[in-house]
């Protein structure tokens, strides 16, 4: 529970926890946590210096608006209009668990009104037991922990009454078994310079949001960092990319819209080398698992960052959005295969009653779990706690 009360930092950086239609993909609005970001810290900006690829700095004007819809390149075809994000109203300051809690709100009331509609003081049976298991494997939480859930309340409890709270409790404490070993801070701390940090994904699963956000932490901890838009395909990605970079101080490598992402990249390991930041945060376009060709463009990517540097990209990020369910575990094979990922951030929560996917992917795959997401906000992205995850998901505390 001490997670609660550690800042973000703490927890970041030295805790001891420690459709076919690619081209369809279009959320060209300004996401809502941009509205919401703190002003540059004069600190924290990065000065002003040449790079070989058009680079924005800390200076450049912040669009006003939405960036308009800019003419994409040649492979997007039609694109439905993508609906601007509400703008955020003044709220209370809610603490990150309070934030959390909200954000599996689906998911948790998903799971504890089932549970409460089983465990009705009735003496406890086996169908009461196959109940549960449904409703926990429809939170999509794994046949492994749901298993686990059951045959634990099921030991030596036949016959005997159980209250909706305790079978709450064995959830929580379940699920922060199998996600406790996952909770992994992300270190840049590890004496690179630059760290080089790739976002990698399917459209839309949240990349240049996170890195937004991430960039903007980054620089209010005083560590200098740089923006690669190698989301080349869209436009608005770049777009998008820009205005972080002016707002956290952080200079943006970019090109136009069609360029060659592996170039882009090449560009931005040597502008970042010569500026000697802390950390380059390289964002890539979104790309369908199931597609060939675009999955070997990532690899090009990867194989012209070790150009620059060997021993990089130091780690390699997979956004998951939790509304996708079980095809994120696909994903987390394919790009781990493809792009060799290091860690992951799953984004979207809150859009979900079916948030448990993340403990099946822990279970399957123990990858690195470093931030979770549960909103547009700035402050909707945080460290990974597994009990926090687990006592919000089965609703307690
Ligand atoms: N509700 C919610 N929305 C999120 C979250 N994270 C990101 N988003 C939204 O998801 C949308 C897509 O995010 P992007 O960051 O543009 O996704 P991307 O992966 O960079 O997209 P591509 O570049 O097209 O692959 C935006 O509207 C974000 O504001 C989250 O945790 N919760």
């Amino acid at each position: 529970m001490s997670e609660k009360k550690r800042g973000f930092f703490g927890r970041l950086f030295g805790g001891k926890d420690a459709d076919e239609a690619q081209p369809e993909r279009i959320a060209e609005a300004v996401p809502a946590g941009l509205e919401t970001l703190p002003e540059p810290q004069p600190d924290a900006a990065v000065p002003a210096g040449e790079t070989t690829a058009e680079p924005v700095t800390a200076e450049a004007e912040v669009p006003a608006a939405a960036p308009a819809r800019e003419p994409v390149a040649a492979p997007v075809a039609a694109r439905a209009p993508a609906p601007l994000p509400e703008t955020p109203q003044p709220a209370e300051k809610l603490t990150w668990f309070q934030r959390l809690r909200r954000g599996l709100a689906r998911s948790s009331s998903a799971l504890t009104e089932g549970i409460s509609s089983i465990f009705t003081k009735r003496k406890l049976d086996q169908s009461m037991l196959d109940e549960l298991e449904d409703i926990l494997l429809q939170a999509d939480l794994g046949l492994d922990t749901a298993s686990s859930i059951t045959e634990r309340l099921g030991s030596g409890r036949f016959d005997k009454e159980i209250s909706p709270e305790e079978v709450r409790a064995v959830l929580a404490e379940e699920v922060e078994k199998v996600l406790a070993p996952v909770a992994r801070p992300l270190d840049l701390d590890r004496g690179i310079r630059p760290h080089v940090v790739l976002m990698v994904g399917v459209n839309g699963t949240g990349k240049t949001t996170t890195i937004g956000k991430l960039a903007s932490r980054l620089a209010a901890d005083g560590k200098t960092v740089m923006l690669a838009a190698g989301d080349t395909f869209r436009a608005a990605a770049v777009e998008q990319l820009k205005i972080w970079g002016s707002r956290t101080g952080a200079d943006v490598v970019a090109r136009d819209a069609g360029a060659d992402a592996a170039g882009l990249a090449f560009d931005a390991m040597q502008a970042a080398r010569d500026k000697n930041v802390d950390v380059l945060l390289i964002d890539t376009a979104g790309r369908l698992q199931n597609k060939a060709e675009l999955m070997a463009e990532l690899e090009k990517v990867i194989r012209v960052i070790r150009k620059v540097d060997p021993t990089a990209p130091h780690d390699v990020l997979l956004t998951l959005d939790a509304t996708t369910g079980q095809n994120a575990m696909n994903q987390v094979e394919i790009f781990g295969k493809v792009a060799g990922v290091t860690g992951l951030v799953m984004t979207k929560l809150d859009g979900t009653a079916r948030g448990g996917i993340l403990v099946a992917i822990a279970a399957k795959h123990g990858l690195p779990v470093h931030f979770i997401g549960v909103g547009e906000g700035i402050d909707d992205l945080e460290p990974f706690s597994a009990r926090d995850f687990a006592e919000a998901i089965a609703g307690l505390a």
